[in-house]
């Protein structure tokens, strides 16, 4: 049986892990110094990942004041020009979109090298939970959820899924993505916290490569103490054997790495799980899962 990889070349990314602060213009311009500082650190940089919310703090009372709306706002024109300028792919974090329904969204833009998007992903499963004594978030408090798996082609580099920190909970989005799609790669931005990060950051980053014999990026917003929501930081990438090949610590970083297609290429070689699944006995298991939801 012959492997399908789907990373059609190697890929050099970078992810930013930077603080967030109440000023949009200030976040832009930190986001525009330290992509700055990626292309002159590695010259071969191609594809730039932002945080979850990069562009305003992470909390339901202010999604609405920081909202924009797609194509025509201020982060959106910000983000293209920093692709075209610089010739790469940038995966933009997200922000908080105001739809032409006016409604406020969690979303994700991807740019190519030329500044055109090529993706847009609204957070499909809001941040929703309440652990007594840990943490209770409420996004649905003002936001609303997209509607849509998301995968791009880049072209060069094979199919990208896309998901925004919650959503990498659910298996599905990626499972899409690398078995419907042949994406070779999941992009999530992401904001953790210090009391879910510690338990699952990880774990979710690497189960989901596992899963699906493909790599995982994770970019967060740094640790900022003086701001009500603590980002766990810890941006990560996970490789198709689910090692982690580089990661941050809480502050602000760079995190580099080359994702090699030999590595995917060994990996569903060595454990051939991509060419075993036994469709004929799980022939619908999203019909299953919403028996047992109800
Ligand atoms: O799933 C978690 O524990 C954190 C999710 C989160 O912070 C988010 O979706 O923004």
């Amino acid at each position: 049986m012959s492997i399908i990889n789907p990373l059609k070349k190697k890929l050099s990314v970078a992810l930013i892990q930077l603080k967030t602060t109440a000023n949009k213009e200030q976040n832009l311009r930190a986001v525009a110094n330290q992509i700055q500082k990626a292309i002159s650190a590695r010259s071969n940089v191609d594809l730039v990942v932002l945080p979850e919310c990069f562009n305003s703090p992470y909390s339901v009372k202010e999604f609405a004041n920081y909202a924009e709306p797609i194509p025509n706002g201020e982060t959106t024109k910000f983000l293209s020009k920093q692709a075209a300028d610089h010739g790469i792919f940038i995966v933009g974090g997200s922000f908080p979109e105001r739809g032409d329904d006016d409604k406020i969204y969690n979303t994700s833009l991807t740019f190519d090298r030329k500044g055109e998007i090529i993706a847009k992903h609204r957070k499909v499963h809001l941040f929703d939970i309440d652990i007594p004594g840990g943490i209770t978030f409420k996004e649905s408090v003002s936001l609303s959820a997209g509607n849509k798996a998301t995968v791009f082609d880049s072209g060069e580099f094979g199919k990208v899924g896309i998901g925004i920190c919650y959503d990498v909970r659910f298996p599905e989005l990626a499972i899409l993505a690398a078995r419907k799609h042949n994406a070779g790669i999941m992009i999530y931005p992401g904001a953790f916290n210090t009391v879910t990060g510690p338990l699952h950051w990880e774990l979710l980053a690497r189960s989901r490569a596992v899963d699906n014999q493909i790599f995982v990026i994770l970019c967060s917003p740094a640790r900022d103490l003086d701001f009500s929501y603590h980002a766990y930081g810890h941006s990560l990438v996970v490789d198709p054997s689910g090692n982690v090949i580089a990661e941050a610590g809480e502050g602000e970083e760079i995190v580099y790495a080359d994702l090699d297609p030999s590595l995917l290429e060994s990996a569903r070689a060595g454990i051939p799980v991509t060419t075993q699944r036994r469709y004929d006995i799980y022939p619908d298991i999203s019909e299953a899962s919403k028996v047992s939801a109800k």
